[in-house]
């Protein structure tokens, strides 16, 4: 493995260099992998596995949207679409991708056809670290896997479509068969990972639940609001609040920062910005400290499992958190997104599809 140094901190990455496709195929040859699940992730890790040549079959409720959306994306019913049940029997890998909440409610049917030799695959640590909530225990004669693409399932499927891929980190929680690990990696490197980095399933989920509630979604459209807020209530229009809040942040400097670092970033802004940034952004530090400690001690402590577990599993979770969304999409800020965008120049020139 390559061993990469971190700031300091030495680890060992797998890079496509050293684990090619064709090592992944072979590794997986005699194996069947069952996609349960066609909601963000089971897409765009099923699609991803079949053009790269694995042997791949969907498992989908018949009659459910999802069953339509697995069609129109080429998988045939009765060939590589099947009932949940049927998949789950003629899979060798079960990639269980359903929502964390839903796998909850799937294990029962799943774990039957967990049978000795067997690979089970998660995207996240949820299910197994949360057992004493979710009741997710698998027998010990299978291997039980991960591998969690660091984005978006629809990055995941984006970053393949143009000859990149996502990095992701990969662990093994149970190997009953001595092949556990070059599985799991196996599956990595076919659902479309740049490089995987090694985890467990605990520190998985610990620092995804930290990350989505933190800095990557949660604290970042709340400190946008608070800005925008400000700046709107001293009598800028929003316009000029969403350009400065959001929009010179997406398009021009964020991108910067992924090329180059943050001290580049700033280094092509003005001196002027520099100072000014250098200094407050110990401000903002020490004031979001607390909420981060206090984020981090409500995933370890099972708090965060235990909200997110009792609002999914309710049968009009889908309509409350799309209330919600809704909320957010017609608010004054992302309104003027939304206007904002349009204006973009290269608007005309509409993105390809996920899926082409
Ligand atoms: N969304 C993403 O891009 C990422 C997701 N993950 C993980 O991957 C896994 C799958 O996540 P998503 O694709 O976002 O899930 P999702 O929320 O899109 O749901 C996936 C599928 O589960 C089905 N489902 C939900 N509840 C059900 C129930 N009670 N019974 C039967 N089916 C049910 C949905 O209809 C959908 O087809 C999760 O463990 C998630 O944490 C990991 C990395 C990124
Ligand atoms: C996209 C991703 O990695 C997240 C944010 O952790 C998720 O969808 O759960
Ligand atoms: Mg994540
Ligand atoms: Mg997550």
């Amino acid at each position: 493995m390559a061993k990469i140094n971190f700031g300091g901190t030495i680890e060992e990455v797998v890079t496509r260099e050293e684990f090619p496709m064709e090592k992944a195929l072979d590794i997986l040859k005699n194996e069947t992998i069952a996609i349960i699940g066609y909601g963000v992730q089971g897409p765009a890790q099923a699609l991803n596995l079949r053009d790269n040549g694995f042997n791949v079959i969907v498992g989908q409720r018949k009659g459910s949207k999802t069953w339509d959306k697995a069609v129109e994306h080429g998988w045939v019913p009765g060939k590589t679409l099947f009932e949940i049940e049927e998949a789950a029997q003629r899979g060798t890998v079960i990639e269980f991708l359903l929502s964390d909440a839903g796998q909850i409610a799937l294990w029962p049917t799943i774990k039957p056809f967990l049978t000795k030799g067997k690979t089970l695959y998660f995207s996240h640590g949820f299910g197994i670290t949360f057992k004493e909530q979710t009741g997710i225990i698998p027998p010990a004669d299978i291997d039980v896997v991960l591998a969690a693409p660091k984005g978006s399932g629809t990055s995941v499927r984006r970053l393949f479509l143009q000859g990149k891929g996502i990095n992701s980190s990969y662990a093994v929680f149970q190997d009953a068969t001595g092949n556990a690990k070059q599985k799991a990696i196996a599956l990595g490197i076919g659902v479309g990972s740049g490089y995987l980095f090694e985890t467990d399933f605990k520190k998985e989920v610990y620092s995804d639940l930290s990350g989505e509630r933190g800095t990557l979604m949660g604290a970042i459209a709340g400190i946008f609001e608070a800005q925008y807020e400000v700046l709107r209530a001293n009598g800028h229009s929003p316009s000029e609040a969403f350009n400065e809040t959001v929009e010179e942040l997406t398009q021009s400097l964020m991108p910067l920062v992924a090329e180059n670092g943050m001290d580049w970033m700033y280094a092509n802004c003005s001196t002027t910005a520099q100072r000014g940034a250098l200094d407050w952004k110990k401000k903002f530090k020490a004031a979001t400290l607390p909420v981060f400690q206090e984020l981090y001690k409500s995933v370890a402590t099972g708090a965060e499992a235990k909200r997110t577990i009792e609002t999914c599993s309710k049968p009009d979770y889908r309509e409350k958190l799309a209330e919600e969304l809704k909320e957010l999409r017609e608010s004054e800020l992302w309104q003027a997104g939304a206007a904002v965008r349009q204006l973009r120049p290269e608007k005309n020139t509409v993105e390809a599809s996920m899926i082409n």
